[in-house]
């Protein structure tokens, strides 16, 4: 069988995006891989770190070799201004959504497996004058799904949202029966199919302080995540919860759970990334096509300093490699 292909998008040009993918390039990885970027803004960080790299421009046809420690394969893909590390520039938001796009086109057509994302800025991206939240969010556009659902998982917990990159005045009235139906059953069906988990044991955190305390501190509980829980367990979906999100992450109940689906972004995620920060992935479940991302963002002030940590993205690239393989054993890829 032959390796994975993964395309890796190189992120924000002035974030450290380009310096953890050439620091992984660096190594060995057993998947052929191609940068998606721009080839003289990696050369130059390349030089500015000190890493002698031999970075090959890819026509985006020709089969992919078996990845070289020190080599790179990149789909040369222009910014409009020079990069500068640490440096925002918006006039080259529109080349990093490229990167996106490209990413999807080749997973789409089959010239690549899976689709690894270094860290856009997405507040640069909307001084550009486009709307943008998220690769969560833009990937599901971009591949013309409603629904997706963001997990984190590092260190043996796993993490999912409800809700993802909208204003916290914004989450309660976002939570609805439906959707919350749609989130649960797509991560289940993506515990079983990715993780290898037959029948798993999901936690739902409740949006309020307690769980509402029985209504006393917010209805939500009681009109829309119990109600929603109580159609799936029908369905025979094994789920536990609205548990006040206090205690729900705890070992006692973590111990009996395989994922946990927070209600909002910053309910889940800080727990996740105290735990396991630097080694943790971010995967959409829902899109047609694997993705996944590392657990941090651009960290500007330390682009071409040599002191970006390219953990996450390792565990990136091997959770896609991992979800490969699993999916050709099901023949679900070829
Ligand atoms: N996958 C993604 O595209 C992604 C993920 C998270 C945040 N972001 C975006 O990144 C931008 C900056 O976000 P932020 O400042 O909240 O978070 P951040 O992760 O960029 O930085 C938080 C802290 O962690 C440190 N850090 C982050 N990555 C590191 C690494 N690889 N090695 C060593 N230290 C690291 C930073 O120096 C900083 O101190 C925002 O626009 C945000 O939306 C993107
Ligand atoms: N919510 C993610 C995190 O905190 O790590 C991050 O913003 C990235 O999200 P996207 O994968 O949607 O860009």
């Amino acid at each position: 069988m032959h390796v994975a292909r993964l395309a890796l998008t190189v992120g924000e040009p002035a974030g450290i995006g380009p310096d953890i993918c050439l620091e992984l390039a660096r190594r060995p990885v057993p998947a052929a891989l191609v940068a998606i970027g721009d080839l003289d803004c990696l050369r130059v960080r390349a030089a500015r770190l000190g890493w002698p790299m031999v970075l090959r421009p890819w026509d985006g046809e020709t089969p992919l070799g078996a990845h070289q420690p020190g080599q790179l394969f990149v789909l040369h893909t222009p910014l409009a201004a020079p990069c500068r590390p640490g440096q925002l520039n918006p006039a080259n938001s529109p080349a990093v959504l490229q990167t996106l796009d490209r990413a999807v086109h080749l997973a789409q057509a089959g010239l690549v497996d899976a689709i690894v994302t270094a860290p856009v800025h997405k507040g640069v991206i909307n001084d550009a004058g486009v709307s943008f939240t998220g690769h969560t969010e833009y990937l599901a556009e971009r591949t013309g799904v409603e629904r997706v659902v963001m997990l984190l998982a590092g260190r043996g917990l796993r993490v999912a949202l409800a809700t993802t990159h909208l204003p916290l005045s914004r989450v309660a009235a976002a939570l609805n029966r439906e959707d919350l139906q749609q989130t649960l059953r797509i991560l289940h069906r993506a515990l079983r199919q990715d993780f290898g988990i037959l029948d798993p044991r999901i936690l739902v955190a409740g949006l309020n302080p307690h769980a509402g305390e029985g209504g006393h501190l917010g209805r939500e509980e009681i009109e829309v995540i119990e109600p929603a829980l109580q159609a799936l367990r029908r369905e025979g979906l094994r789920l536990k919860g609205p548990l006040p999100a206090d205690t729900l992450f705890t070992p006692r109940f973590l111990e009996e759970a395989d994922a946990v689906l927070a209600m909002y972004h910053d309910q889940g995620l800080p727990v996740l990334k105290y735990h396991a920060f630097g080694e943790a992935v971010n995967i959409t479940l829902g899109l047609p096509i694997i993705r996944t991302s590392v657990d941090h963002g651009t960290a500007l002030e330390l682009a071409a300093t040599g002191r970006a940590e390219s953990s996450s993205l390792a565990a990136a690239v091997e959770t896609a490699i991992e979800m490969v393989r699993s999916r050709r054993l099901q023949g679900l890829l070829p």
